[in-house]
């Protein structure tokens, strides 16, 4: 597949390092990968064997004019570490920002030089079933070709045209992950109050997260349709969807959700606080 000549990963964390992952997965050379994080100096968490460069300063890099970097570091740690990146800076360079509200304009700031694209992937790129919303209004059309196929490697793309809906991505498919996961623990603890064993009721819960995600990915129904499909008239579904849903109770918390998520990413564009954990 298409792939750049040299990437540079700031971060190899958990978002950082999935991404890498997919892409060894899906056929780029690891060999035009080089990772900087100062985590791995002890411990290359298995980096290395897989054929990637790492290191826990980019000084040391064996490339000094990369043609892609990307940035997958904490949002709260952009302003510490974008200066320090600035000799890497050059007319060849796309920078691509996987930083939860990390604006464009601060990417610009940073690499005067480079194409910027804002983007915002999620965790289920490790398994090639991600979906990565990109921004990047002044990219030139053979950049965003290079960069839709780096990310189909690990899932699904869209660009979208203005760049608040970066924040309203994020609160729904970036942290959306969390919220499908937690529905996982919420259904094994109900599973557990009707007099389930715990186990039996965390397999039933996860499986059947899993296996209405996999009925969704490969049916051409709507949701609602497959929704339908599961609710006998004056059934069990019925009754327990009359509280789930019309009740609008999963619909206001849901809302309430996102907004928040939304709001912490509009928060964290404005603001410098700390980490909170
Ligand atoms: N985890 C997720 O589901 C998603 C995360 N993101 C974004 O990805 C970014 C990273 O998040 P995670 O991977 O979850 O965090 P993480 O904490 O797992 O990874 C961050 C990595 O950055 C490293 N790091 C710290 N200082 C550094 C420096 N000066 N140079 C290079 N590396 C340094 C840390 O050692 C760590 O390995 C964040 O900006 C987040 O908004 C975006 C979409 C989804
Ligand atoms: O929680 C966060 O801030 C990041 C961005 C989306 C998912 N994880």
């Amino acid at each position: 597949m298409a792939a750049f000549e040299s990437t540079v990963v700031i971060g190899a964390g958990k978002m950082g390092g999935a991404l890498v992952d997919g892409w060894i997965t899906q056929g780029i050379d690891p060999a035009t990968i080089h990772l900087v994080d100062p985590a791995l100096a002890g411990d290359d968490r298995g980096w290395s064997a897989k054929g990637v460069a790492c290191s826990a300063d980019f000084t040391d890099l064996a490339v000094s004019q990369p043609s892609l970097l990307m940035l997958a570091i904490k949002p709260q740690m952009m302003d510490a570490v974008l200066p320090g990146l600035a000799p890497l800076d050059h007319d060849g360079l796309t920078v691509l920002s996987i930083a939860a509200g990390t604006t464009l304009a601060a990417l610009q700031t940073a690499f005067a030089k480079a194409r910027c694209i804002r983007t915002m992937p999620n965790t289920p790129a490790a398994v090639g079933a991600g979906i990565t919303a990109a921004y990047g209004p002044d990219v030139p059309s053979d950049v965003k070709v290079g960069v839709t196929a780096l990310l189909e490697a690990v899932g699904q793309v869209v660009w979208v045209d203005n760049e608040q809906a970066m924040d309203a991505v994020t609160a729904v498919s970036g942290s959306g992950p969390a919220y499908v996961f937690h529905m996982v623990e919420a259904l094994a603890d109900a599973g557990e109050a009707l007099g389930l064993p715990a186990d039996t009721a965390m397999a039933l819960a996860r499986q059947t997260i899993v296996g209405a995600g996999q009925l969704l990915a490969q049916s051409d129904e709507t949701a609602a349709t497959l929704r339908t499909n599961v609710t006998s008239p004056g059934g069990t579904t019925a009754a327990g969807l009359s509280v789930l849903r019309d009740s609008g109770k999963l619909s206001d918390l849901m809302g309430a959700t996102t907004r928040a998520a939304f709001d912490r990413s509009v928060a964290l564009a404005a603001s410098k606080d700390v980490p909170k954990s």
